[in-house]
């Protein structure tokens, strides 16, 4: 039997396809990792926005993890819209209890038309339970200011703001410059260097999904045993050709294309 990787999301569905669980699991299959899921609110949502969020009970997603915990176990898992405090706490509980490692927090606040995917109360509960357990956490410019604190105008500012955060006990900080102009520069941080992931910025509104799709690039490569800097250059191609080969769906802001990056590797080995 072949042995393979495997890899879990923690996070909300997106009816529309394009975020949350649904772009987690299509990235993990991308990448040849088995993908699980404990879902712990369901969207009523599409390309023009989020009609509707319906939270699970903390009972329904501390089963979930639970199951895969007593039977399956995973490599690498990933956090996205966990919504309550609650659910924070039980999640953090059960990463401690089946000592998993490999933990990637993308910590989702806000869905890009505004709406809210974690209760405000909750941005402590992430702090103080869930960070120290993090690998590597994932947020973009304006989840690091709330995050922090630290206004964000400049590469300083984010060097400031990942020092922050990797002083609350996360391992590597990748804080994401797609919120911004010019070229794109994700950062990363191991609490000793900086690395730069400088990429073009595609002209497109296209780009609903695309932290978690990054993310949960990071957690399938780190399921499959690389280390966090390359596993960050493989999410960042990922995301790059995701967004350069741009698919029609929907009337609004669409999702990327996950099978953009396999074709274009399928190519080059022609
Ligand atoms: N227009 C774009 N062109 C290319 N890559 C992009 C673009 N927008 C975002 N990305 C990439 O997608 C990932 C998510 O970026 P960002 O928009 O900052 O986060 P979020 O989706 O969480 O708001 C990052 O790796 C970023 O480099
Ligand atoms: C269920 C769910 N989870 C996360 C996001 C954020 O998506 P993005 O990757 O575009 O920031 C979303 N819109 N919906």
């Amino acid at each position: 039997m072949n042995k393979i990787a495997k890899a879990l999301t923690i996070a909300g569905s997106d009816s529309g396809g394009g975020a949350g669980i649904l772009a987690d699991i299509k990235t993990f299959q991308e990448l040849e990792v088995f993908g699980m899921s404990a879902i712990t609110a369901i969207t009523a949502q599409n390309t023009l926005g989020v009609q509707g969020v319906y939270p699970l009970s903390v009972e329904a997603v501390q089963q979930q993890i639970k199951s895969i915990g007593e039977d399956i176990g995973t490599d690498a898992l990933k956090t996205g819209m966990l919504f309550s405090s609650e659910i924070i706490q039980v999640v953090a509980e059960q990463i401690k209890h089946y000592q998993w490692r490999n933990v990637v927090v993308d910590p989702v606040m806000i869905a890009k038309g505004g709406a809210s995917l974690l209760q405000r109360e909750a941005i402590e509960a992430l702090k103080k339970d869930l960070l120290p357990l993090a690998t590597v956490i994932t947020p973009n410019i304006p989840e690091a200011e709330l995050l922090t604190g630290i206004t964000i105008k400049r590469l300083a500012d984010r060097q400031k703001a990942a020092q922050y955060l990797w002083d609350l006990g996360v391992a590597h900080v990748v804080i994401k410059g797609g919120h911004g102009e010019g070229e794109l520069v994700d950062l990363l941080f191991d609490g000793k260097e900086f690395t730069e992931y400088r990429s073009e910025r595609i002209q497109t509104k296209n780009t609903h999904g695309t932290g978690c799709t990054f993310a949960a690039a990071v957690t399938a490569e780190l399921a499959k045993g690389r280390e966090v800097k390359e596993a960050v250059q493989v999410a960042k191609d990922f995301i790059q050709a995701a967004v350069e080969n741009q698919i029609e769906v929907g009337h609004g802001h669409g999702p990327t294309n996950h099978w953009a990056y396999r074709r274009e590797k399928m190519k080059k080995h022609r």
